[in-house]
């Protein structure tokens, strides 16, 4: 595989220091602490390998079909006769072109983690014709899946003129208990202006063997793989098979969720799309509202544990008095509590919008009805309707309790904002995501992940983006740059902010919430 020996002086399974070509640096670095050193050596185990050299620089790579196939010949990538390229100054990614997973840094701080840069490479470990590919989509709906399905199709075939590619319908279980049927340009040609997905989707369903199994006996090779956290796992369980059984097979995973709880990668795709369609329910709340007496408008979005939609929608409205999300609990009675906030905006504009990711409260409203803890068929906890909940809540606090009759506008547009086609700028990051998945598997790559990483394409070691969910973080500017631009109440004892506990707390709650069983 390409690996220049002088960039990286070790290759090892468990990131021992190595003195290496980088020790005439200009300042000297601190090593890595014993933590890390161990959380690296952790992530380090099989699939993803993990280098470390003397100058705290960690390179988590992704694994390659040559580690365990070693006499797989390679070819010259065919990009190098294509017409598109040929003016590019450098078409090929140098293998020695990393990313950094921090961008600040301080001067005396160790180099840190990198991943590999994503992009075509020089050599390629299949022949065109000898290409059968695959693409499924699981979990929930995204804006911009079917432009990322469409550009493996048409990335496949315009730039390593594939012409085998194989449409599994319905999520992982389509391997076993459906046709797959022939993708071509011409077919997906326009799937990229609708929602949804062409491919459909479901839940549960990974059965790791039978879905090798069937890998195996319809002779494909390379498997692309879109959808979330969970997706990401059950690619994780088909890379370890494929490599246990010893087939040329490359596992590539494309990480799609509307949440934006992806870790490790900038931002998901489809996000912006989202948050921009939710300011369509946030703005019809606020019409709503400002016409009429009391106006108190509750918008619910998307956010089963992360509050990204909502807190961006927010950000980006201006129209939000109060924006409620999973990681950030609050109280509804009391000093400093919702019903005093909203009684207060009520007297100062004469309406009050709230939004609420879906995932926010989920505590208050089991406590008030008799729930049973369901679950959907991957395992994820099913969330009951916090919004209905929140605008009951209010409607009886003030009607009841402060005699004062208010105007309740519930606005609930959590499907509408995922089921919508994704806007250009999600456009064009599917379209790099899904060519960057397809360089990866043509160049031997396998049981990666693909993704931005401050603003670079990368190959990420697949148990990297599954290990930790991505959450807003309350102590970050962001989250502030929220509460000083509603004035709502934190909720929060500003101790508890300053020493973090508010993070560590919110952490071990989704860490108890992770799915044991599927
Ligand atoms: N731990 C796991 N191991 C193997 N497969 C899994 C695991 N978790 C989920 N899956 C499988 O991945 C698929 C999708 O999972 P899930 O429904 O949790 O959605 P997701 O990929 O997390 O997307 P999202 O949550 O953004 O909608 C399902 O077919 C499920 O069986
Ligand atoms: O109803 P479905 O299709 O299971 O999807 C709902 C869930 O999917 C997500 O969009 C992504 O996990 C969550 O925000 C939401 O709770
Ligand atoms: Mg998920």
């Amino acid at each position: 595989m390409e690996l220049s020996v002088s960039f990286f002086a070790v290759r090892s399974h468990s990131c021992v220091p190595a003195v290496t070509a980088h020790s005439n640096l200009k300042f000297q670095r601190k090593p890595l602490t014993l933590r890390k050193r161990r959380a690296i050596r952790a992530r380090a185990s099989d699939p993803s390998q993990c280098q470390e050299t003397g100058n705290g620089f960690v390179l988590e790579d992704v694994p390659h079909l040559t580690n365990f196939l070693p006499d797989l010949p390679s070819y010259p990538n065919p990009l190098q006769k294509s017409q598109a390229y040929a003016i590019v100054k450098q078409t090929f990614v140098s293998s020695e072109d990393v990313v950094a997973e921090k961008i600040v840094v301080q001067k005396d701080s160790p180099r840190g983690v990198h991943f590999r840069r994503a992009g075509p490479r020089e050599k390629v470990y299949f022949k065109s014709e000898e290409v059968r590919a695959c693409v499924v989509t699981c979990g929930g709906l995204c804006p911009g899946i079917n432009t990322v399905i469409r550009e493996i199709v048409c990335g496949l075939n315009g730039m390593y003129g594939v012409d085998d590619i194989l449409g599994i319908e319905g999520g992982y279980r389509g391997f076993y208990s459906k046709n797959t049927f022939q993708l071509t340009p011409k077919f997906v040609n326009d799937i990229h202006k609708r929602g949804g997905t062409f491919l459909q989707t479901s839940r549960g369903g990974h059965d790791t063997h039978k879905i090798v199994d069937n890998i195996q006996d319809r002779g494909i090779n390379q498997v692309y793989i879109i959808g979330g956290d969970g997706t990401q796992k059950g690619a994780a369980l088909i890379y370890q098979e494929v490599e246990k059984r010893g087939l040329q097979v490359a596992v590539a995973g494309i990480p799609k969720t509307i949440d934006n709880d992806i870790a490790v990668i900038d931002k998901s795709f489809g996000f912006d799309t989202a948050v921009e369609e939710a300011q369509r329910a946030i703005n019809a709340a606020h019409v709503e509202v400002e016409s009429v007496e009391n106006g108190v408008g509750v918008v619910k979005l998307m956010g089963r544990y992360s509050g990204f939609i909502a807190m961006y929608a927010t950000l980006a409205s201006r129209d939000v008095d109060c924006c409620l999300i999973p990681e950030s609990p609050f109280y509804l009675e009391g000093q400093g509590g919702l019903f005093e906030f909203v009684e207060q905006r009520l007297k100062e504009n004469g309406h009050v919008v709230i939004v609420l990711a879906e995932g926010a409260g989920q505590e208050y409203v089991a406590q008030s009805m008799y729930t049973v803890d369901e679950k959907d068929a991957s395992g994820n906890r099913l969330l009951l309707d916090a919004g209905l909940w929140l605008s009951q809540q209010i409607k009886d606090h003030f009607t009841k309790i402060q005699k004062m009759a208010v105007n309740m506008k519930y606005i609930d547009p959590t499907y509408m904002i995922r089921a919508i086609p994704s806007n250009a700028s999600d456009n064009i990051y599917c379209t790099l995501l899904a060519h960057s998945a397809v360089h990866g598997a043509m160049a031997g790559y396998t049981g990666f992940t693909v993704g931005p990483v401050n603003s670079r394409h990368a190959y990420i070691p697949i148990s990297r983006v599954t290990e930790t969910q991505n959450i807003v973080k309350l102590t970050d500017r962001m989250w502030a740059r929220l509460l000083a631009s509603t004035n709502q109440p934190s909720f929060l004892n500003s101790d508890e902010v300053m020493l973090g506990k508010v993070d560590r707390a919110i952490i071990e709650e989704i860490n108890n919430r992770k799915i044991t069983s599927i």
